[in-house]
Formats: structure tokens, C-alpha cells, sequence
């Protein structure tokens, strides 16, 4: 039997770490990553995957996913949203949770968005497929291990631990990924389970 592989295209070694520890063996296609960190354009969020996606299919001319993040401040309505990436380097985790000075409103949510493109060069938006999860949360100072981006700041709905302070296990099951892979899985065994 051949297996079929998938590459998802992405720069982040934490993301693919995570997808990995997600799906685990129970995927019907062999996940492969291509390290590249796509340009990415202005937009909604959706957009924005679906531009990924297809630059990814348009460089690699193959089956591709891709990733996109979003934290997005409810008192801010939504922003920094898919900027997120340039507001933690530049403000890095103390200016995330200062943003919020002089609003009450600390509620955000974590947005995850992967794109499916089956791999043709010239791939429309019709042929990306989007898998998207949400988690809610209070973005709140810095606690926790710095290792992977916002999450020593991100406090999810119905913890008192930063998702940083929680186990990674217990992150992996709540998580704005999880969310998004849960779906995304669904879709790849009907599609791809005979
Ligand atoms: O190559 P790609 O896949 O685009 O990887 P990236 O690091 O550029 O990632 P994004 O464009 O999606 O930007 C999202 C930002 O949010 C961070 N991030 C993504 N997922 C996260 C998570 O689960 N917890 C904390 N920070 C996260 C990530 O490190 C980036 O700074
Ligand atoms: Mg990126």
C-alpha cells in the first residue's frame, strides 16, 4: 500500500510540534513539513489563510495545508487579529496584555485557520478548503514558560492557568488547534478513508 503524504507548509517548529502531537497516528495521510514562512497579505482572516494556501500550492505544486493564528482582542474587535505575529515581536508579551490599559474588557479568542489545497498550481480560491477552531480566554500578565508565542498571556475560558502554565496535553485538548485539526481530520477520513 502507498501512503499518501500531506506537507504543511509553515516556518514554526511549536505549531508543527503541536499538529503532530494532535493527530498522532490516528491521520489517514503521512504529514510532511516543509519549513518555509509564506509571505503573508493583508485581510481578513480567512483571506489571509486562503492566500497562504495558495502560494504554498503555487511554490510546491503539490497537496499542501497551511496554518494561520489569530488573537483577537474583543475591546480591540478582533485586532490584533491575524497581526498578531508583529505585535508580540515588537511588543513581546507584557505590551499584549498593556494594550488592554484603559479597558475593561480583557476577553479574546484564539483563532486557528488551516487551508487545504489538493496541489494545483494555479489553485483557486473554490479549491482551498478551511478548518477553523476557536477558543475563548482573558488575555491577562505574563505567567508561564516562554516557549511558544502568546501563550504565557492567554488564559482560557474556565481555567486559572495561562495555556503556557497548563501541561502541554491539557493544552492539546482545548486549544484553538485542536479545534481546528478536529475538523480538518473529520474531512480527511471521509475523503480519504476507503
Ligand atoms: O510559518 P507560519 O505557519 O505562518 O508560522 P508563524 O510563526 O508565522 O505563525 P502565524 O503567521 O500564524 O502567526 C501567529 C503568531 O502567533 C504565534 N502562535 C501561533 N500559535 C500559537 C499558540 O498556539 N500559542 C501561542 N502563540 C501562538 C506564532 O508564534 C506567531 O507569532
Ligand atoms: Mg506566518
Amino acid at each position: 500500500m502507498t501512503s499518501r503524504t500531506l506537507t504543511f507548509v509553515t516556518g514554526n517548529v511549536k505549531k508543527l510540534e503541536e499538529v503532530r502531537a494532535i493527530l498522532g497516528s490516528n491521520f489517514p495521510l503521512e504529514i510532511v513539513n516543509h519549513n518555509l514562512d509564506l509571505p503573508e497579505l493583508q485581510g481578513e482572516i480567512d483571506e489571509v489563510s486562503i492566500r497562504k494556501c495558495q502560494e504554498a500550492a503555487r511554490r510546491l505544486k503539490k497537496p499542501v495545508i497551511v496554518e494561520d493564528t489569530s488573537l483577537c482582542f474583543n475591546a480591540l474587535k478582533g485586532l490584533p487579529g491575524p497581526y498578531i505575529k508583529w505585535f508580540l515581536e515588537k511588543l513581546e508579551p507584557e505590551g499584549l496584555y498593556k494594550l488592554l490599559t484603559g479597558w475593561e474588557d480583557k476577553s479574546a479568542e484564539a483563532v486557528c485557520t488551516f487551508a487545504y489545497c489538493p496541489g494545483n498550481e494555479a489553485c483557486k480560491d473554490l479549491d482551498v478548503v478551511i478548518f477553523q477552531g476557536k477558543t475563548k480566554g482573558t488575555i491577562v500578565p505574563p505567567r508561564g514558560t516562554r516557549d511558544f508565542g502568546w501563550d504565557c498571556v492567554f488564559q482560557p475560558e474556565g481555567y486559572d492557568k495561562t495555556y503556557a502554565e497548563l501541561p502541554k496535553e491539557e493544552k492539546n485538548k482545548i486549544s484553538h488547534r485542536y479545534k481546528a485539526l478536529d475538523k480538518m481530520k473529520t474531512y480527511f477520513k471521509e475523503t480519504f478513508t476507503n
